[in-house]
C-alpha cells in the first residue's frame, strides 16, 4: 500500500482513465462508499451534504443519492456549475426528485450531520472570501462533520475539522502527518475500484500494513534452540542512563532473541535483565567485546560522550549493527558503511538534525524529506527517523533514489523516555534473526508501535511496551491486526 500526495492521487486517477477505466465509475463507487460509511457510523440524524463544484462535490452528490435511496433524510447544498462527472452526478440526484439548494442558503441546523464534499485533492491554495467564511461558519456550528476524502481546506488554513474522514482509493499525507492528521478525526479508507496498476508507483512511500509486516516475521522451527534464533549484543550504559541498555536488552529478548548479552562499563549501575549475559568492560578499547556470541549488535544507548568509542569497539565485531542515540555521529556511520556492515540507524529528530546540520524542528516538519536526505547521505544504511509517525528510508547504493516507508502504528502515549531504546532492541533482534536491515527496521518499527497501540494509554512505560511485544507478534502472526484505516477495528485491539 502506498502513501499519496494529492498530486500523486490525481496522477493515479489519470492512469486509471488512461487504462480505459471510466472516471464516472470511480465517482459512483466513491460516493456510494461514503454513503455506506456515513449510514453505518451515523444511523439516525438528518444528513446535510455540502458540495463544491469539482469531483469532490460530485462524490457528495452520489453519496446523497444513495443515502436518500436508503430512506435517510437528506438535504443537499451545492455550488453552481458542476460539469463532467460531477454534472452527471447532479442530474442523477435531481432525477430522484431531490431539490438541490445553493450553498449560500445553508444555515446550521442543530442535530444534523454534515457531509463535507466541498474540496478534496483538487484544492490549489488556501480558501478565501466566501469559502473561508463558509468554513468558519461550519466550524462555529460545532456540528459533527464527515469529510469526503479530505477535510476541505487542507493542507492550508483555514480548513474544516472532521469527526470522520472517508479516504478514497488511498491514504494521503494529510491522513498520516500532523498537524493535518488532527483535522481528519477517525480515518476510514475505502476502495473505489481503481485498477491496481494505476495505484502502484514505486516512487511513492510504502505504508506499513499488517499483511505486509506479517510476511516479514521470521519462522521459528520446532527444533529451534537459543543459539539458532538470533543472539543480540547490546553495547551501552554510563553513569546516568543506566536503564537504556537494559530496556534494549529486554526488548530484544521479548522480540524472540535466543540470547542477549549486555556490555557496559564495569562499575556503572547498569542492571541487565535476569536472563541476559553480563559483560562489564574496563574500557571501550574493543578487546572486552571480542568473543561475545552474537549475530547482531545494538550500540549507543545511554553511553553519553562515550558513544563514538563504544561504536568503534563494536565495529570490530563485524556484525550487522543498529546504531542509536549517542553513537549517531557522522564519522561512526561512515565507518560502518565503509566496513560494508549491514547497518540500521535510528535517530529522533534532534539526532537527525545533528547529522544533517539542521534544527530538530526543521526535521520534524519535513520527516519524509529529512529521512530521504539521511538515506542519500548514508547510502546502504536503513534510516529510521523516529516520530509520530516514524519514517524510514534507504538508498541501496550511492546516488540511488531512496525508497521510503511510513509507519502506521504508534500513538502519542509513546512520547516518553526509553521508548527509543525499546525500538533498538526489537530491530536488533530481527537483525540477529537474519532479516535484512530494511526488513528488520520496518518490522521492528511496526511492532513497536503496535505494542504501544495495544496498551494505548497515556502513562504507559517503555518497559511495558517491551513486555507487550509477544502479544503484538502473536496477533500479527494470527492475522488479528487491522490497519487504523479499517472501517471496524477489532474491539479489543483499538487503542
Ligand atoms: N477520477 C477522479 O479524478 C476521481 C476523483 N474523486 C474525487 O475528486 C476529488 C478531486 O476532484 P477535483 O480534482 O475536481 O478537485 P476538487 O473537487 O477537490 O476541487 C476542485 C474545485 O475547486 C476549485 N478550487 C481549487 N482551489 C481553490 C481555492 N483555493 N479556492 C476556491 N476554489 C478552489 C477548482 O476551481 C475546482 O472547481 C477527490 O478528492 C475525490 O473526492 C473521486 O470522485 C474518485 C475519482
Ligand atoms: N506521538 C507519537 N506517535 C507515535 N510514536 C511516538 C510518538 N512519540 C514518540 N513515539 C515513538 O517513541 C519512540 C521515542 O524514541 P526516542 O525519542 O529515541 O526516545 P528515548 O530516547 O527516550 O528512548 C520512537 O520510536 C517514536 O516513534
Ligand atoms: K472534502
Amino acid at each position: 500500500m502506498r502513501l499519496y500526495t494529492s498530486e500523486a492521487m490525481r496522477a493515479a486517477d489519470a492512469r486509471a482513465v488512461g487504462l480505459g477505466y471510466p472516471s464516472l465509475l470511480l465517482m459512483e463507487a466513491a460516493g456510494r462508499a461514503v454513503a455506506e460509511v456515513v449510514a453505518r457510523a451515523y444511523p439516525s440524524p438528518k444528513i446535510v451534504v455540502l458540495c463544491g463544484k469539482g469531483n469532490n462535490g460530485g462524490d457528495g452528490l452520489v453519496a446523497a443519492r444513495w443515502l436518500r435511496l436508503w430512506g435517510r433524510e437528506v438535504e443537499v447544498y451545492a455550488a453552481a456549475g458542476q460539469e463532467g462527472d460531477a454534472g452527471l452526478a447532479r442530474s442523477a440526484l435531481e432525477a430522484h426528485g431531490l431539490k438541490i439548494q445553493p450553498l449560500e442558503a445553508w444555515a446550521p441546523e442543530p442535530g444534523s450531520l454534515l457531509v463535507d464534499a466541498l474540496f478534496g485533492t483538487g484544492l490549489r491554495g488556501r480558501l478565501e472570501g466566501f469559502w473561508a467564511s463558509l468554513v468558519a461558519q461550519i466550524r462555529a456550528s460545532g456540528l459533527p462533520t464527515v469529510a469526503v476524502d479530505l477535510p476541505s481546506g487542507l493542507p492550508y488554513e483555514p480548513h474544516l475539522e472532521a469527526e470522520l474522514t472517508v479516504a478514497l482509493a488511498g491514504l494521503k499525507t494529510e491522513h498520516l502527518f500532523y498537524p493535518a492528521r488532527s483535522a481528519c478525526g477517525r480515518v476510514v479508507l475505502v476502495p473505489i475500484g481503481m485498477p491496481e496498476p494505476a495505484l502502484v508507483s514505486p516512487a511513492l512511500p510504502e505504508l506499513l500494513t499488517p499483511d505486509g509486516m506479517r510476511r516479514l516475521l521470521p519462522r521459528r522451527p520446532g527444533n529451534a534452540n537459543k543459539g539458532s534464533v538470533g543472539r543480540v549484543l547490546v553495547v551501552g550504559g554510563q553513569a546516568i542512563y543506566t536503564g537504556a541498555p537494559t530496556l534494549t536488552a529486554l526488548a530484544a529478548a521479548r522480540s524472540g532473541a535466543g540470547l542477549v548479552t549486555v556490555a557496559y562499563p564495569a562499575g556503572s549501575a547498569v542492571q541487565p535483565p535476569l536472563e541476559a549475559i553480563r559483560k562489564p568492560l574496563q574500557d571501550w578499547s574493543g578487546e572486552g567485546l571480542q568473543g561475545a556470541k552474537a549475530e547482531a549488535v545494538a550500540v549507543g544507548m545511554g553511553t553519553g560522550p562515550e558513544g563514538v568509542a563504544a561504536a568503534r569497539a563494536a565495529l570490530e565485531l563485524g556484525l550487522p549493527t543498529l546504531v542509536d542515540a549517542d553513537a549517531l555521529q557522522v564519522e561512526v556511520i561512515d565507518a560502518y558503511l565503509q566496513a560494508r556492515l549491514p547497518t540500521v540507524i535510528t535517530p529522533h529528530p534532534g539526532e537527525a538534525g545533528r547529522l544533517l546540520g539542521r534544527s530538530a524542528a526543521e526535521v520534524a516538519q519535513q520527516p519524509l524529506e529529512s529521512a530521504a536526505l539521511l538515506a542519500r547521505r548514508f547510502p546502504g544504511a536503513a534510516v529510521v527517523l523516529k516520530g509520530g509517525p516514524t519514517v524510514m528510508a534507504l538508498s541501496p547504493v550511492p546516488d540511488s533514489a531512496p525508497v521510503l516507508a511510513v509507519n502506521t502504528t504508534g500513538n502519542a502515549a509513546m512520547a516518553s523516555g526509553g521508548m527509543g531504546d525499546v525500538l533498538s532492541g526489537i530491530i536488533a533482534a530481527y537483525l540477529a534473526a537474519g532479516l535484512e536491515p530494511w526488513d528488520a527496521a520496518r518490522l521492528g518499527v511496526y511492532l513497536h508501535g503496535l505494542s504501544g497501540d495495544l496498551i494505548g494509554k497515556v502513562g504507559m512505560l517503555a518497559h511495558e511496551v517491551a513486555e507487550g511485544l509477544p502479544e503484538a507478534v502473536w496477533r500479527l502472526s494470527k492475522g488479528r491486526v487491522r490497519g487504523f484505516w479499517a472501517q471496524e477495528p477489532e474491539a479489543d485491539e483499538a487503542p
